[in-house]
């Protein structure tokens, strides 16, 4: 089992050419007159993709899933989604957080359905796609239950329905099981790769821990080396479509892709000018 810093053999891109839903080309990002926090950034997510953002903290991963939003303007570069420039807040997008934004007075399915509602779905759609992603999460049990009656495992899996249920271009996860002890986190892993998996999500990820990201994503991006900082290596993770993340990490390769994606988060903290010295 081998990765790569660049696409392989067992890439999906490499065998059919796939849309590009995300793209940055030259961008470079900074706040107020401080000096920039990204720059030279090309990046690209393909339909159909999981793709995680894999940094130390404060390196701009954050900010990189805010471009795709619409809620932040780069200062030089393009930010394309669907090949046009982001001119406002995007709403083809999904944006799941460490916040629990469940609505307390409402039950799991109808925080599920919130979206929907406010899309003007018919009430029979609603019923029927609130029941197939209860169904993907494993939540038909909780249908009626309150925020206040879920474990937090379940809320976030509530959460994940609600952020996928109208089926956005992009779903934006920001570390959204960062709270969560080891063993839930696990179980969560495996439930996003499934209703993933099912719905032919495409994900943009971010994530300081490596095994989450390796476990997770077909693609991982390094984010570091700044500041600025930029791209600083690209992984193809080779497990495919249908991995278990609770078997992954006892698979033949994997421990050197944990090693090597160490290595290049390593690196990535060291800023340029140091590297070259
Ligand atoms: N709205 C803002 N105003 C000023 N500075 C900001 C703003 N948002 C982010 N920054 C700065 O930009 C840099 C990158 O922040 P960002 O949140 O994107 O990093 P991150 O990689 O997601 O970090 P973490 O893993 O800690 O969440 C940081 O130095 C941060 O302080």
């Amino acid at each position: 089992m081998t990765i790569s810093t660049k696409e392989t053999a067992t890439s999906p891109q490499a065998t059919e050419p796939r849309r590009v839903v995300f793209e940055t080309q030259g961008m470079a990002v900074g706040f107020g007159d401080r000096p920039d926090v990204l720059a030279d950034v090309d990046l690209k997510v393909h339909a159909g993709e999981f793709v995680a953002l894999l940094g130390p903290s404060g390196c701009g991963k954050s900010t990189i899933l805010n471009l795709a939003a619409g809620l932040l303007r780069p200062r030089r570069g393009e930010v394309l989604f669907d090949g046009r420039p982001i001119t406002g807040v995007n709403t083809s997008v999904g944006y799941m957080t460490q916040d629990d934004t469940l609505l307390p007075w409402r039950t799991v399915a109808a925080n599920v359905a919130l979206p929907l509602r406010m899309r003007k779905v018919p009430k029979q759609r609603i019923q029927q796609e609130v029941s197939r992603y209860l169904a993907f999460l494993d939540l038909q049990h909780a249908a009626g239950l309150y925020p206040a009656q879920l474990s937090g495992g379940m809320r976030r899996r509530a959460l994940l329905a609600r952020s996928m249920i109208y089926d956005p271009e992009l779903l934006l996860m920001d570390e959204p099981f960062a709270a969560l002890d080891a063993q839930m986190r696990q179980q969560l892993h495996a439930d996003l790769r499934r209703a993933v998996h099912s719905t032919q999500q495409t994900v943009l990820f971010v994530t300081h821990d490596l095994t989450e990201a390796a476990v997770l994503a077909d693609r991982v991006l390094v984010i570091g080396g700044g500041p600025p900082g930029g791209v600083a290596a690209e992984f193809t993770i080779p497990f495919g479509a249908e991995r278990d993340p609770a078997t992954l990490p006892y698979e033949d390769g994997f421990a050197r892709i944990q090693q090597e994606l160490q290595e290049a988060l390593t690196r990535a903290r060291v800023p340029k000018q140091k590297e070259e010295e």
